[in-house]
């Protein structure tokens, strides 16, 4: 028997994805310009961080030969160790969006091949009809924003009107979600949560992936700050999933973070939320003392995205990675024989790109365990062969849409 621990770094994207032109992302690459600027001084913040990026760790794991594998490239100011101790390459997306859900439900075996629905760019975001019933249902007097955001800047815009009027503000992205900010003592957390479940059944139509609740807490645009309580309205993936599979194999499926809510909960049976990529690596950690032969044990690392990503800064994420990457010897060293580490990505959020959206990128496949003999296993098709990898390695029968990268 044997035991998978699959770590998503949200966002963390190593460019050269064959259909990038489509997205407008021709050229985006995370890591590549993250490792760009800080090789050039222009990754660094006074008590943050400084100099070239570090990440000995995951290089020693087959992170820069991935990344030469996906653009042709070595990072800038990251050296090419030369032994690898994993197995590892790059992995394409074949879903159609380069969105949360569809890399994660790609990445456990069932990718998207029809199309979400969008809100526009220009003008109103949300169809007239759309509004009207939510503030009916919702029973609120009117919405704001309306509009294409960043969550960040929108509720130094409208948070204190927010306030004063009782309306909730409502934006979207290039992702298919309702995004739904409101104040956590003024509009109130549950209320907010139970508005969320409105807005949720009455995008259905609209065919949206997510509706999104983002609570926050603050009394001016200076000090205006998102808390812990975000929480994510999904709908079901099209198919069953790994952690489906595992679940009825009568596997535990530890899902830590955001995963339960990405997968609607669906083939989740333990759940662990925490706050931050250090509590999210905690929990991963005390995940490794409980789990039991043949469970999975799921953890999304939602920092690097919305943190960094999205908020295009580069020292933050430089930062973050470094302090991911020095956490994995404490992980190295709890592992037991059959173990196997899948670090991998949803998409990219290079911090470096034109807008705030997610940037279509290949992504970093590194896996490594006490019994795992090293090498390079090229560049995978499909983020499914993860999910593929997963089930060989954990014994149960092969989906169709993926196969076993070792
Ligand atoms: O700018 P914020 O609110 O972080 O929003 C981001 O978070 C959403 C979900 O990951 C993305 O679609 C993007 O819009
Ligand atoms: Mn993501
Ligand atoms: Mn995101």
């Amino acid at each position: 028997m044997a035991r998978v621990f699959l770590f998503v770094l949200d966002s963390f994207g190593i460019g050269g994805a064959p259909d990038a032109e489509a997205f407008g992302d021709l050229g985006a690459d995370t890591l590549g310009h993250i490792a760009e600027f800080c090789a050039a001084g222009a990754g660094g913040r006074a008590g943050l961080r400084e100099g070239p990026l570090q990440l000995p760790n995951m290089s020693a794991l087959g992170l820069i030969h991935a990344a030469r594998l996906a653009t042709g490239r070595v990072p800038a100011g990251m050296p090419l160790p030369e032994r690898v101790y994993g197995v590892y390459g790059a992995a394409t997306e074949v879903s159609r969006g380069k969105d949360t859900p569809s890399g994660h439900w790609e990445i456990t075996g069932t990718p998207v091949t029809f199309d979400w629905g969008y809100f526009p760019a220009e003008g109103d975001a949300f169809p007239p009809e759309l509004v009207e019933a939510i503030c009916r249902e919702g029973g609120v007097p009117g919405i704001l924003g309306n509009c294409h955001a960043s969550g960040t800047d929108i509720i130094a815009r409208h948070g204190e009107e927010h306030m004063r009027s009782g309306k909730p503000i409502c934006y979207t992205s290039s992702d298919s979600v309702f995004q739904i900010a409101a104040h956590e003592q003024s509009f109130g957390l549950e209320r907010l949560l139970e508005f969320c479940e409105i807005v949720r059944r009455l995008v259905d139509d609209y065919n949206i992936g997510r509706v999104i609740a983002r609570p926050f807490v603050g009394d001016d645009p200076g000090n205006f700050t998102r808390t812990g309580n975000r929480r994510d309205y999904s709908v079901l993936p099209p198919e069953p999933t790994i952690l489906d599979r595992l679940k009825d194999a009568g596997r535990t499926v530890h899902a830590i973070g955001k995963i339960g809510d990405i997968f609607a909960h669906q083939g989740v049976t333990r759940l662990t939320k925490a706050n931050g990529n250090m509590a999210l690596f905690d929990a991963s950690l005390a995940a490794v003392e409980e789990a039991e032969e043949g469970d999975l044990v799921f953890t999304n690392f939602v920092d690097f995205d919305m943190l960094y990503g999205h908020r295009r800064d580069v020292p933050g994420y430089a930062a973050a990675l470094e302090a991911f990457d020095a956490r994995l010897p404490d992980l190295d060293r709890r592992l037991r024989p059959g173990d196997m580490v899948i670090l991998t990505a949803d998409h990219g959020c290079d911090p470096t790109w034109r807008g705030t959206d997610h940037t279509r990128e290949r992504v970093p496949v590194l896996m490594f365990g006490p019994t795992l003999r090293s090498r390079s296993f090229g560049i995978a098709d499909s983020f499914a062969h993860i999910g593929e990898t997963v089930a060989r390695h954990l014994g149960i029968a092969p989906g169709p849409h993926g196969r076993s990268l070792i």
